[in-house]
């Protein structure tokens, strides 16, 4: 294998994982070859667009395996309950059973169906991720939360299911639209935002180099972002406390798309929108100054993420904030930047709050 190139992250979890930054599709059957001995039969779940560039990759390290090739269709409205049921009834046509090891090839969307689906099939099968949009290689493939969403609320159901491993090749990264480049930025800004103030100045000093794709930059902000995920979710793999943190501005976006029905508005897109609210709610609790909540706006703006959205009704959108997972006894619990790379879990955000921290970014 070329360990040369690589970097390998522990996530100290109750079971713990390694990350694999740098690692190449076509070496995976090699690494779990040497590791898992007793897998004979794997299944990839991915989705056709993705399936279409990377499969022949990932499929010639694992000719020794039994293999199948579930694809589920692109897109967020696929994290449901209907796409779960419909990937148990393939799993079992293609003779999957407790030791069959589960991959998932692709994007957040891929990642979290194929992780819950891992997680109850049969009451839980071994899985790996191997995430492909920078999204998912800074955030969701690692830390082990998986879900499916509900009309009434975003991820409502859900588990915490640790992979096996995180197998990342940045190389996958290249074919990857710029819209869908913005949605990872989204996630790694909010890194920097909420613990991490030389991560978000390295956005800021270097956006040419990140626009034009530069590898070099690319490897460093995808190694600095994936690192701050990895310290925060071993510290706290079950969002007792700190890793709360990494859903600074979610309370705000996940309305949005619970609202738009998981269309017309991508997740990072709902998540830059939701840090911009939330900074001018922490601004309007004298966490923030203007300059630091005007300074974290540009920065998503400069990527082309929005930070304002055209004719939504603030009131629904509140109402739709009584799913958020980190309610308590009917109390809103909300992330708010600390000047920038801080953040503070806050209990004492009141309606009228909120409702005003929403008019600031509904234009
Ligand atoms: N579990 C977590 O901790 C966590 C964290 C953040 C986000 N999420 C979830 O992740 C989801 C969003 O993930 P996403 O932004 O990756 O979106 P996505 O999975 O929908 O992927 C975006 C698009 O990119 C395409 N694509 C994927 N890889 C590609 C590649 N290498 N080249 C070309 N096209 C490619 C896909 O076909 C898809 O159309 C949301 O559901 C969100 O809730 C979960
Ligand atoms: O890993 C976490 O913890 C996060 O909050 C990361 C988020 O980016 C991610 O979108 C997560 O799925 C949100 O979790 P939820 O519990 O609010 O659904
Ligand atoms: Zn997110």
């Amino acid at each position: 294998m070329s360990l040369v190139t690589w970097q390998k992250i522990d996530v100290a979890a109750k079971d713990p994982y390694p990350v694999f930054l740098g690692a190449s599709l076509e070496e995976l059957g090699e690494y779990l070859h040497r590791h898992y001995r007793d897998i004979e039969h794997i299944l990839v779940v991915s989705n056709p667009v993705i399936a279409d560039i990377y499969w022949e990759r990932l499929k010639q390290g694992l000719m020794n395996y039994r293999l199948n090739l579930l694809i589920v269709p692109a897109g967020e409205n696929e994290k449901s309950l209907d796409r779960l049921s419909q990937l148990t009834t393939e799993a079992l046509r293609c003779g999957a059973d407790r030791k069959t090891l589960v991959i998932a090839l692709g994007g957040g969307v891929i990642g979290d169906l194929t992780g819950f689906f891992a997680s109850i099939f049969m009451r839980g099968v071994r899985f790996i991720q191997v995430p492909t949009t920078l999204l998912a290689q800074v955030d969701s493939s690692i830390g082990g939360k998986v879900a499916v969403n509900h009309p009434a609320g975003k991820n409502i159901l859900g588990a915490f299911y640790p992979p096996l491993a995180v197998w990342t090749d940045f190389s996958t990264l290249e074919t990857l639209e710029w819209d869908e480049v913005e949605n990872g930025l989204a996630e790694s800004i909010k890194h920097a935002i909420i613990s991490d103030l030389a991560l978000f100045e390295f956005f800021e000093n270097e956006q040419q180099r990140i626009k034009q794709r530069d590898k070099t930059i690319w490897r460093e902000m995808v190694t600095r972002s994936s690192a701050v995920k990895v310290k925060i979710v071993s510290e706290d793999e079950h969002e007792q406390g700190i890793r709360g943190l990494l859903n600074l501005g979610h309370s705000f976006g996940h309305a949005l798309e619970t609202q738009m029905n998981y269309s017309g508005i991508t997740h990072g897109q709902g998540v830059s929108i939701g840090i911009v609210a939330a900074a001018h709610l922490a601004h309007a609790k004298g966490l923030m100054s203007r300059a630091e909540v005007e300074r974290a706006r540009r920065l998503l703006e400069v990527f082309g993420l929005p930070t304002t959205i055209k004719e939504q009704n603030p009131q629904t959108l509140l109402q739709h904030m009584q799913a958020d997972k980190k309610n308590q006894g009917g109390r809103k619990i909300l992330i708010l930047p600390k000047g920038i790379g801080q953040a503070i879990v806050s209990r004492e955000c009141t309606d009228q709050e909120i409702l005003s921290a929403w008019q600031q970014v509904i234009a």
